[in-house]
């Protein structure tokens, strides 16, 4: 009678996990420059028990890096799987194959490291970037993450410097990156803020404009099981974050499938 915010994830949590095929419902936006972006919606069912799962039995580690003249927090915890090492829970060893069996060939190696990040709260988040670490500064790659809890925000931009794309018209001499048109379906393109316009749609876009030329932002919310695969150049041309936020969200998590040499 009280209520109960927790019933249904306890409910879950009884429930099985299952990986689906990664191709069924997959959707692939290509981003200007070379990268592209799929998203395969519940691609894992009882994800909610895997969430409980992963919770409890990840060794999460709280870390503090360098910023500047300080060292701060990290907000979110983290845990990583190195090629070879046992990972925390079967499924992801039958996800990293459904992966791998989707993407081998176009990806031309298997995916090795498991990345895990831990967001308590609307205060946790990670801020823009792209996995650069390795060769993701300069090959095309791939970087898959499983979201897992409730669903946050991600957003992905043009990596402000980044040359535009040699397929359209250039923009202005001396401004920054070219806007970027996407082509695919996104659920929304927003400007930065200070950009003007909040949201349009993605069949309204033509040429955005302001000054010095916007570049577009890409959101998804994905939670519960959804799939997102970032690849070609993204991580080079692009950057992405998943801000905080003041809205009360439940936790997260997303757990990242990286070739070699990817971090
Ligand atoms: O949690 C996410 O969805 C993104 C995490 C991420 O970008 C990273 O760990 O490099
Ligand atoms: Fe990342």
């Amino acid at each position: 009678m009280a209520g109960t915010p927790f019933q249904a994830s306890l409910l879950d949590t009884a429930a099985s996990v299952e990986i689906g095929p990664v191709a069924a419902g997959l959707s692939r936006r290509p981003l200007a420059g070379g990268a592209w972006v799929d998203v395969r919606r519940r691609w894992v069912t009882g994800a909610d028990s895997l969430f409980e799962r992963l919770r409890a039995e990840v060794p999460w580690r709280a870390e503090r890096r360098p910023m500047y003249d300080r060292t701060v927090d990290v907000p979110r915890l983290l845990s990583f799987y190195a090629a070879g090492e046992p990972l925390p829970d079967q499924a992801l060893d039958e996800a990293r194959r459904a992966l791998d069996q989707h993407y081998a060939a176009e990806l031309g190696e298997p995916f090795t490291t498991v990345g895990l990040a831990f967001y308590r709260d609307g205060r946790d988040s990670v801020a823009w970037h792209g996995d650069r670490l390795g060769r993701g500064s300069t090959h095309d790659t791939m970087v898959a993450i499983l979201v897992l809890g409730a669903p946050r925000t991600l957003l992905l931009r043009p990596r402000p410097g980044t040359p535009p794309a040699r397929t359209g018209s250039r923009s202005a001499p001396g401004g920054p990156a070219a806007p970027s048109l996407f082509t695919g379906d996104p659920s929304a393109i927003t400007r930065p803020p200070g950009a003007g316009a909040s949201t349009i749609s993605p069949t309204g876009l033509s040429s955005p404009s302001g000054a010095g030329g916007a570049a577009t932002t890409i959101r998804f919310e994905l939670g519960h099981g959804d799939l997102l695969v970032m690849g070609g150049s993204c991580q080079r041309t692009w950057e992405h974050a998943v801000p905080k936020t003041a809205r009360p969200v439940g936790p997260r998590i997303s757990v990242q499938f990286r070739p070699h040499d990817v971090r």
